[in-house]
C-alpha cells in the first residue's frame, strides 16, 4: 500500500497498541471508586481522537467525553512552546475529576497549559493519560499518571499523530522516511 511505503520503521503495531490500550482502560476503571462520580475524559484534538475512541469503549464506567484543542506545532516538528487554546469544552467540569487524554506528551507544554486551564474552570482534579510519553524532549515537568508506551526521541506519526496533518489514519505508530519530513 502506498502509505506504508512512506514509513521507515514501525515502533508499535496495531496489535501491540490495542493490548496496551485495554490495560490502560482497565486501570482507569479500577482506579475509580464505585462511590465517587465517574470522571470526564477530555481528548486533546486533533491527535487524541483515535486513542480516545479506543480507550473509552473499554472503560466500564458511566464517563462523560469531550474535546479541547491547543495548537503548538502547526505544520512542523518543533513546538512553538506557547500553545494557543483554539477549542474549549462544551461540558461543565466544575467539581469533576478530569482525565486529559493525549496521543503524545513531548515537551509537555500542551498538557501543562491545558491542566492550568481546566483547573481554572473548576475541575476538582486533572490527571493525564497519554498513549505515548517522550521524556527526552520534556521542557515542562509534570507527572504523566497513565502512559501507554515510552517513546524514543523520534518525531512519530500514526494512531492519530500527524506530520503536516497527514498520516493520522495509520493504524500503527512509526517514523517516516526522511524525504517525507520535508
Ligand atoms: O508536549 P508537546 O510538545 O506540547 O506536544 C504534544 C502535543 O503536540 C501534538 O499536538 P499538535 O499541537 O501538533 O496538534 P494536533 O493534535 O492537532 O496534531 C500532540 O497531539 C500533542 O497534543
Ligand atoms: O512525535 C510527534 N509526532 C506527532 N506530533 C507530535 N507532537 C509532538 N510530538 C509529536
Ligand atoms: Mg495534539
Amino acid at each position: 500500500m502506498a502509505l506504508d511505503s512512506h514509513i521507515e520503521k514501525v515502533l508499535w503495531t496495531a496489535g501491540e497498541i490495542s493490548d496496551r490500550v485495554a490495560e490502560l482502560a482497565a486501570e482507569i476503571t479500577s482506579d475509580c471508586s464505585p462511590n465517587s462520580p465517574a470522571p470526564a475524559l477530555v481528548g486533546v484534538a486533533t491527535g487524541a481522537f483515535v486513542f480516545l475512541a479506543d480507550l473509552v469503549r473499554q472503560i466500564k464506567l458511566p464517563i462523560s467525553v469531550d474535546f479541547i484543542r491547543a495548537d503548538s506545532y502547526g505544520a512542523g516538528t518543533e513546538s512553538t512552546g506557547a500553545p494557543r487554546l483554539s477549542l474549549d469544552l462544551k461540558l461543565d467540569v466544575t467539581g469533576k475529576h478530569v482525565i486529559l487524554v493525549e496521543d503524545i506528551v513531548d515537551t509537555g507544554s500542551t498538557v501543562a497549559s491545558l491542566i492550568a486551564h481546566l483547573e481554572k474552570k473548576g475541575a476538582s482534579s486533572v490527571s493525564v493519560c497519554a498513549f505515548l510519553d517522550k521524556p527526552a524532549r520534556r521542557k515542562v515537568e509534570f507527572r504523566v499518571v497513565g502512559s501507554g508506551m515510552q517513546c524514543p526521541d523520534y518525531f512519530v506519526v500514526g494512531y492519530g499523530m500527524d506530520f503536516a496533518e497527514a498520516y493520522r489514519n495509520l493504524p500503527y505508530v512509526g517514523v517516516l522516511k526522511p524525504e517525507f519530513y520535508s
